[in-house]
């Protein structure tokens, strides 16, 4: 009984102790919520991340401040200063992912997003570039997304002002886009294999919401022995990433690589130009990750700012109106929409930032570690701490934006109408790691809106109640499920507008 009281007062003192080093550790880290035992500083986030809970503790400990999950300091930058001086003036600083649990057992330091180093290096210099390339240059980006574009009109076209959820054909199209840029036009997975690549990808994303994320994360070695969701998502993972392969090597048996048409291609070319060098990363692992990853960061992001985009325009109809207006005024009897047309469109142009910035669709944007020891606003962060940068908190600055909580086109428009960009719009994150696919992105939501609004009116079916305004929280910041009525625009309602 003796040796069992002596070993229960050991292991008391010494989690004590643990806990006390930890809090003195700690005094240098910017301030925050009160570390508890085990939880540290969780108990002031709760169970779900909520947009309000983060305002208030940066009220509260000001715009730079830190949680702490479990033992783990994350720090957190907060409004469009905080987050400059560290995104962008502390660049190098603040340069990397965390290399997680979770991330090491899904992406296995393959790819773009989670990757650091050398790696990250190679894939992420090629990979931009190739998407600047099939985007810009040869315009062939341009080309799938105006395709998509019209084959989504021609879906809302069929519902003949029915009411219509624009979930799913809003995101199959999104996938489509990033389908052709990776696997050109010739050579497409069937819907058969895109549903599965689908459903593996929504296994993973479910997963990443799920309280087992936080627990894998804060206890890798304990919840290896319990049954969880995670097995099941990686495995969902390693299978998505086998069907990339089988597609891979169907793309290689027509020997494209020698004049290369899309992203497969170019890559294909590049391991085969890069085989004799030791230290190419270039190979079959790391392409398939990188359509993976191009697919889960492009397809709900760019759907769900779309998602958002409509239901703005059902619940601002003059906005709408005068959009429509502009484009037949600017654009007449045109039939194509180019991406060079926005320049004519400016009120369009800053509608399409409005919706992004008001409705920020990733709010923290993908975390980051630090490369190196940093002093930052006079707080000492630590190499290897993970930093949140709060990007909602940019978008909605109160020092920024004239009325940050309305939803106001003229944020990005001077007093003459021209469109104005704004530094502190940065809903594609900023500095070493800013979104690569913020070109692709930035043309699929203008063409995608325009060819919508050219065509139709977007209105609530009359039986719509209230809306709930709250987005709901997935991998991305999205709309609750609604309906709605796209009424084809007829000659007499242009009539009406002018
Ligand atoms: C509206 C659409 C999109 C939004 C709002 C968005 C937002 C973001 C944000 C905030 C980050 C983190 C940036 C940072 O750490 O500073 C990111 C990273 C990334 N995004 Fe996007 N994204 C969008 C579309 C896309 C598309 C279309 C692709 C690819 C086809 C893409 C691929 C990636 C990748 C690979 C990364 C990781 C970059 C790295 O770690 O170096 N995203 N995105």
């Amino acid at each position: 009984m003796e040796i069992w009281s002596f070993l229960t007062f050991l292991l008391v003192g010494i989690l004590i102790l643990k806990y006390l080093k930890q809090l003195w550790s700690s005094r240098n880290y910017p301030p925050g919520p009160f570390q508890l035992p085990f939880i540290g500083g969780l108990w002031r986030i709760g169970r779900t991340f909520n947009r309000d809970t983060f305002t208030k503790l940066a009220k509260q400990y000001g715009n730079i401040f830190t949680i702490w999950v479990g033992s783990y300091p994350v720090v957190v930058l907060s409004g469009y200063q905080a987050v400059k001086e560290g995104l962008i003036n502390h660049a190098e600083e603040f340069g990397e992912r965390p290399v997680t649990p979770t991330t090491k057992a899904m992406c296995k330091k393959r790819g773009i997003m989670t990757t650091n180093g050398h790696t990250w290096r190679q894939q992420r210099w090629f990979g931009q570039a190739t998407l600047r390339k099939l985007g810009l240059g040869k315009k062939y980006a341009e080309h799938v997304i105006e395709e998509e574009a019209l084959g989504i009109v021609e879906v809302f076209a069929r519902t003949k002002g029915h009411p219509i959820d624009p979930v799913v054909p809003m995101t199959s199209a999104i996938f489509k886009v990033i389908c052709g840029v990776i696997w050109g036009n010739q050579f497409y997975p069937s819907e058969e294999e895109n549903q599965k690549i689908i459903e593996h990808l929504a296994t993973f994303v479910k997963f990443g919401d799920s309280i087992f994320y936080v627990l894998y994360e804060m206890f890798p070695r304990l919840m290896e022995h319990f049954s969880t969701p995670l097995s099941s998502a990686i495995a969902k993972i390693d299978k998505a990433i086998s069907l990339l392969k089988q597609e891979i090597a169907k793309h290689k048996e027509h020997e494209m690589q020698h004049d290369p048409q899309d992203f497969s291609d170019f890559y294909l070319y590049q391991i085969e130009k890069t085989k004799s060098d030791p230290d190419s990363t270039f190979n079959e692992d790391n392409l398939a990750q990188c359509i993976l990853e191009f697919l889960a960061a492009g397809t709900e992001t760019t759907a769900s700012a779309l998602q958002w985009a409509l239901l703005r325009m059902a619940t601002h109809p003059d906005i709408q109106d005068k959009v429509h207006k502009e484009m037949e005024e600017s654009l007449g009897t045109s039939q194509s929409i180019c991406y060079q047309d926005r320049k004519k469109l400016p009120y369009t142009n800053a509608v399409i930032h409005e919706v992004v910035r008001a409705k920020y669709v990733f709010p923290l944007g993908v975390a980051r570690r630090t490369t190196k020891d940093v002093t930052m606003y006079g707080y000492s962060i630590p190499k290897r701490t993970i930093v949140l940068a709060d990007l909602a908190s940019v978008l909605l600055d109160r020092k920024q934006w004239e009325t940050p909580e309305e939803f106001n086109p003229n944020h990005f428009l001077d007093k003459d109408g021209h469109f104005v960009a704004r530094e502190e719009f940065l809903p594609f994150g900023a500095g070493t790691r800013v979104c690569p696919g913020e070109q692709l992105a930035r043309m699929e939501l203008f063409l995608f809106f325009t060819h919508l609004m050219r065509a139709f009116r977007f209105q609530f079916p009359e039986e719509t109640g209230e809306m709930t305004k709250a987005p709901v929280l997935g991998f991305t910041f999205h709309p609750q499920p609604y309906k709605i009525c796209a009424i084809p625009r007829s000659d007499s309602s242009q009539e009406k507008l002018k």
